[in-house]
């Protein structure tokens, strides 16, 4: 049986790309180097799937900071103000994607948006009236043609032009079928170079046809797919799609003239129904996504070869796959040296995953797999409990009852409550709560973990940043203060460390966006907390300053969302169990005199399912409660703040709401600010604070700039509403950009208040 994968991670096993194209960003590297490294790696990468029998291995999955910003680029979808810098190729691509301040002018990057139901994050490319789309790059071509030279034939993987399309940017007023004949030409184009150059396979990724389609979405496939494949010529085209199922144009695609057709049997819920109910065509290859490419559990075989059972009655051409890019899990458990033996058995990181093909492939040919030594000892796995398991913790959660998910009084009663007792001006400044990692701060952190430091000394560190940090933001005169976050290396992570029933690892990296990466803790078993974890931090940063400081906190939802999450229990019973432990923090922390407590939801859409019938039933129903769980405890007094990363909130608005925040702060400034309309129209009870300048790029914003977004808020929002801070943490900036910005944001209020 012949086996697939859909993309591979690019960051490398030590993240050597990371560090190389930092170093280009600081100037330390040359291009040449840069270069270097990212062949280097592709070359590895190529090298480890032929190794692992790999038949059919992506190229052009390898990007210097992502995928639909590459394309963009191949197809000349670059906005004149990148244009207008007048700088080399590579440094145009890095100022569409971190924005540019610096000699050749002073732009925005563009918008950043999470892709689908990941943590990973593309760059939204923006169509300009004057756009004119046509194929002008090489990078498919080029790195199909250097993987050849190393005796590798692959399939080059491009984004579909129906995803393209659809995530685009567009001038006002257009849609996107106004640009779908330039893209068609421009794919045609793709697919006639791919041909010229003898590519056997293409894979286009199609993620879109897993989100809800009206009629119009899917006559525009129809027509983009009759043009493209009348000019596939010798080249054979996979439609590859993922992160869920097609039911809405299952029959639109199995007629379309593909050689294969890739679907999700992981987080594709109707996919083998589908494929019951309508059969697949005889002439295409299924190329059956059932190794989990987000998270990292083992595969149990037993439940996967009954599932290629029931595929291989409608069809026997079958290539088995990923369910998605391997991207979104880290990169081996080769490089973990802490975990044990028996808790590596459970786990497969992407090169694990490999294998995990190569024996599915083997052992589904088997006329009897169950007496094969790979199948055994993988069911061993699934057959022992695993340690972890509490029945107290079990029992917490069952005990629940409605109250525990009500706060009183009202929020109307309690706003009225905090505004006399925090006595803030109106538009309160503030932050989101991480300040600059800098290299002392993870340099600190990195000797404690190798026992070259003291916990006493690790902690006196810690304080004397949280120190000047109060100082700083006292200068800079914000309203309400953060202690910094020093002490995190991540705002999920060290939550898992400072939890029961958490594992970590040491290099299991995953991208987040551009060379950002993220170590997420594995759940494990059943979670609970021994003792306080936040309160010393924010109690010492209170006792600094008489002005209030928020504590800060992780929520549930997002802990289990950036975590990978068991497979063994539900997410509402893990979700519930995480809540009641942070919520035992938060009375913590008010206990020991924190006003404000901020329980950051940054990650609450992640899990939001992609289709619509599926919202309510699927995620929102525990999601929502696993907040409110949280902080339904606390006194009138206690403000409660939680922050969201993204404001692509529009449709789930109410359900916002309902979490009962009393202040919600959240991204806007990448995105226009087209949430406030949406705030109003709903009459948003909530507090909020729409972040005024993007915490994604260096650049600093000025005073005008920052005056004239508060002036657009508050011609929407009423000003006693308004909380003015950034987009999201500090910790990714450098200092001096941060006193920068932070100091035009306050003073940008101060004069707004003046006018008031
Ligand atoms: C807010 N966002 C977050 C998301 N997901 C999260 N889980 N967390 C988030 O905050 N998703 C959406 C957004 C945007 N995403 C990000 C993601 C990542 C970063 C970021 O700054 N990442 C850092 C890594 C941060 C970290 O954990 N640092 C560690 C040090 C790690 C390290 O490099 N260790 C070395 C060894 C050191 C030594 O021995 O000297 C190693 O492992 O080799 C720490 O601080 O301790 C990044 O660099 O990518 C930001 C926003
Ligand atoms: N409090 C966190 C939220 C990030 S989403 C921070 O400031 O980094
Ligand atoms: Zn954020």
């Amino acid at each position: 049986m012949t086996t697939s994968v859909i993309g591979y991670p690019r960051i490398g096993k030590l993240r050597e790309l990371k560090f190389a194209i930092e170093s280009y960003f600081k100037g330390d590297n040359t291009q040449t180097d840069l270069l270097a490294v990212a062949k280097s790696l592709r070359a590895t990468h190529w090298r480890q799937q032929a190794d692992n029998k790999i038949q059919y291995i992506s190229s052009n999955d390898f990007s210097f900071y992502d995928a639909i910003l590459d394309t963009a680029c191949l197809l000349n979808i670059i906005p004149k103000r990148y244009q207008q810098l007048n700088l080399p190729a590579l440094d145009q691509y890095f100022a569409m994607a971190r924005g540019y301040q610096g000699e050749h002018g002073d732009v925005h990057a563009l918008a950043m948006k999470k892709w689908f139901n990941t943590n990973y994050h593309y760059l939204v490319p923006e169509i300009e009236a004057t756009t004119e789309i046509k194929l002008v790059g090489s990078k498919p071509f080029d790195e199909y043609l250097e993987a050849k030279q190393l005796g590798i034939e692959t399939k080059p993987v491009i984004i579909g032009p129906l995803t393209f399309l659809k995530l685009a940017k567009l001038p006002a007023g257009q849609t996107y079928q106004h640009y779908q004949a330039a893209v068609i030409a421009a794919y045609q184009n793709i697919i006639a170079k791919f041909s010229q150059l003898g590519v056997n396979w293409l894979q286009i990724d199609e993620p879109i046809l897993v989100t809800d389609l009206n009629q119009q979405d899917i006559q525009a496939f129809e027509q983009i797919y009759q043009a493209l494949l009348a000019k596939k010529r010798n080249v054979k085209v996979l439609l590859q799609t993922y992160f869920g199922d097609i039911r809405d144009c299952y029959a639109q695609v199995t007629a379309q003239s593909f050689d294969g057709i890739g679907i999700d049997f992981v987080e594709g819920k109707q996919s083998v129904t589908l494929l019951q109910q309508h059969g697949f065509p005889a002439d295409k290859i299924l190329f059956a996504g059932v190794i989990n490419g987000k998270n990292i559990w083992r595969n149990n075989y037993a439940n996967t070869l009954a599932l290629l059972d029931k595929i291989k009655a409608k069809t026997t051409k079958l290539v088995i796959n990923t369910s998605c890019s391997l991207l979104h899990v880290p990169y081996t458990l080769q490089s973990e040296t802490k975990l044990t033996i028996a808790q590596k058995a459970y786990f497969t990181f992407a090169q694990e995953k490999l294998q995990e093909l190569a024996e599915l492939g083997l052992l589904i040919k088997e006329a009897d797999a169950k007496q094969h030594t790979a199948y055994k000892s993988n069911q061993v796995l699934f057959t022992r409990e695993r340690e972890g398991t509490h029945h107290a913790i079990k029992q917490r959660v069952t005990a629940l009852t409605k109250q525990d998910f009500v706060r009183l009084p009202e929020f109307a009663e309690r706003e009225k409550l905090q505004q006399q007792k925090l006595n803030l001006p109106v538009l309160p400044t503030t932050t989101i709560g991480s300040f600059p990692q800098t290299g002392d701060v993870r340099l600190n952190r990195a000797k404690f973990k190798k026992g070259e430091i003291n916990q006493a000394q690790y902690t006196e560190f810690n304080q004397q940043k949280i120190s000047e940090c109060i100082k700083l933001q006292e200068n800079i005169g914000l309203d309400v203060l953060v202690h910094g976050e020093f002490e995190r290396n991540d705002m999920v992570e060290y939550f898992g460390e400072s939890l029961n029933g958490f594992l970590f690892t040491e290099k299991a990296w995953v991208q987040s966006y551009g060379t950002r990466c993220v170590k997420p803790p594995v759940i494990w078993g059943d979670v609970s907390r021994s003792k306080p974890f936040t309160v010393e931090y924010s109690q010492y940063a209170q006792s600094l300053t008489n002005k209030p400081v928020k504590g800060m906190l992780t929520g549930p939802v997002t802990i289990l969302n950036w975590s990978f999450p068991r497979e063994d229990i539900s997410y509402k019973e893990s979700v519930f169990q995480i809540g009641l432990a942070i919520a035992d923090e938060v009375l913590d922390l008010e206990a020991a005199g924190i006003g404000i407590i901020q329980i950051d939801e940054a990650a609450l859409k992640e899990k939001l399912p992609l289709r619509k019938a599926d919202w309510h039933s699927e995620y929102l129903d525990w999601a929502i409660p696993a907040f409110r769980l949280v902080h339904s405890k606390v006194k009138p007094e206690t403000q409660i703040h939680t922050h969201m990363c993204y404001s692509e909130f529009t449709d789930i608005i109410k359900e916002i709401d309902q979490m009962d925040a009393d202040v919600i702060s959240f991204e806007a400034s990448r995105s226009n600010l087209e949430i406030i309309d949406v705030l109003k129209r709903n009459n948003f009870k909530t507090e909020v604070g729409p972040g005024v300048y993007d915490i994604h790029s260096p650049r600093v914003p000025s005073i005008d700039e920052i005056r004239l977004t508060i002036e657009k808020l508050l011609a929407k929002i009423d000003k006693q509403k308004l909380w003015v801070n950034p987009d999201c943490g500090l910790k990714t900036r450098g200092e001096k950009e941060v006193v920068a910005s932070l100091t035009n944001l306050v003073k940008a209020t101060q004069a707004i208040r003046q006018e008031l």
